[in-house]
């Protein structure tokens, strides 16, 4: 479905990625993990065209993605959630979730009664699955961090997007909300989704993935299933061996 090819992004002369090839599989969930810096969301940023990369190739479903401008990435399916909450702090939870549905507005269609019916059948079905639904006319001041995750995942799917870009869903999150986090990602799975998931914390990568790509200094170390990861010498002396990550992930479990 996504076919990253021989990625390279250089910062004057730091090399946020080198040479990044690996494939995401349709209607899995695939991890990219890697140490702090390692260029997990300069990635991101390349797949949706915020960053332009030096050299390679973006193919979804064989297209080049490297042809479109940053806006026009939601047509073709494709969204993400940030690693700092990017909500409009000004808008009650119905109009932030309408902001990721919009883009099927035109400034024609602004008033059209049957278009803003669509958008609320739809929010409403989104905020269901996520468990928001009588959040609805909150503002974000007023709800908790997990809640927030939530709000910004409904907004990153109503657009029924094909492939989600998970950008450190469960950071600053408890077990309890962690575990929100892993239902959901499944849940999106078995609606026919896939997802590159970028995540810190080892237990969810590991009872979520599919697939697991590893990155260090911007190139892959590892590639496999999470018992292959697990177990790679590599990956254990670079990542999962020790200091911040571990602690983490004793954190959360
Ligand atoms: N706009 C930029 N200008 C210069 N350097 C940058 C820029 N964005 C990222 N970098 C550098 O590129 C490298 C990769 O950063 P990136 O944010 O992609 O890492 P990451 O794997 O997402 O890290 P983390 O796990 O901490 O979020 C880092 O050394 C970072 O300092």
């Amino acid at each position: 479905m996504l076919n990253i090819k021989d990625i390279t992004v250089k910062f004057g002369g730091l090399k946020a990625l080198e040479n990044l090839s690996f494939t995401i599989q349709k209607n899995t969930i695939h991890s990219l993990i890697g140490p702090n810096g390692a260029g997990k969301t300069t990635l991101f940023n390349v797949i949706t065209r915020i960053i332009k990369p030096n050299k390679g190739n973006i193919l979804f479903n064989n297209e080049s993605l490297l042809n479109l401008k940053s806006n026009e990435i939601i047509y073709k399916g494709i969204t993400r959630t940030f690693q700092n909450l990017q909500l409009f702090n000004y808008m009650n939870v119905y109009e932030n979730i309408l902001s990721g549905y919009v883009h099927t507005f035109n400034k024609n269609s602004f008033n059209d009664k049957k278009l803003k019916l669509k958008a609320y059948d739809v929010i409403l079905e989104i905020s269901e699955l996520l468990q928001i639904k009588n959040r609805l006319f909150s503002y974000p001041y007023q709800l908790s961090y997990g809640i927030l995750k939530r709000v910004e995942i409904a907004r990153a799917i109503v657009s029924k997007p094909s492939l989600i870009l998970f950008d450190e869903p469960a950071a600053g999150l408890n077990n309890q909300e962690t575990s929100e986090i892993l239902s959901i990602l499944n849940l999106l799975k078995s609606k026919g989704k896939t997802i590159l998931l970028v995540e810190h914390d080892m237990s969810l990568v590991m009872k979520v993935s599919d697939e697991i790509t590893v990155i260090n200094f911007g190139k892959k170390i590892a590639e496999g299933a999470p018992n292959e990861i697990s177990l790679n010498e590599e990956v254990i002396n670079v990542y999962l061996g020790g200091g911040k990550n571990v602690k983490k992930n004793i954190r959360n479990k």
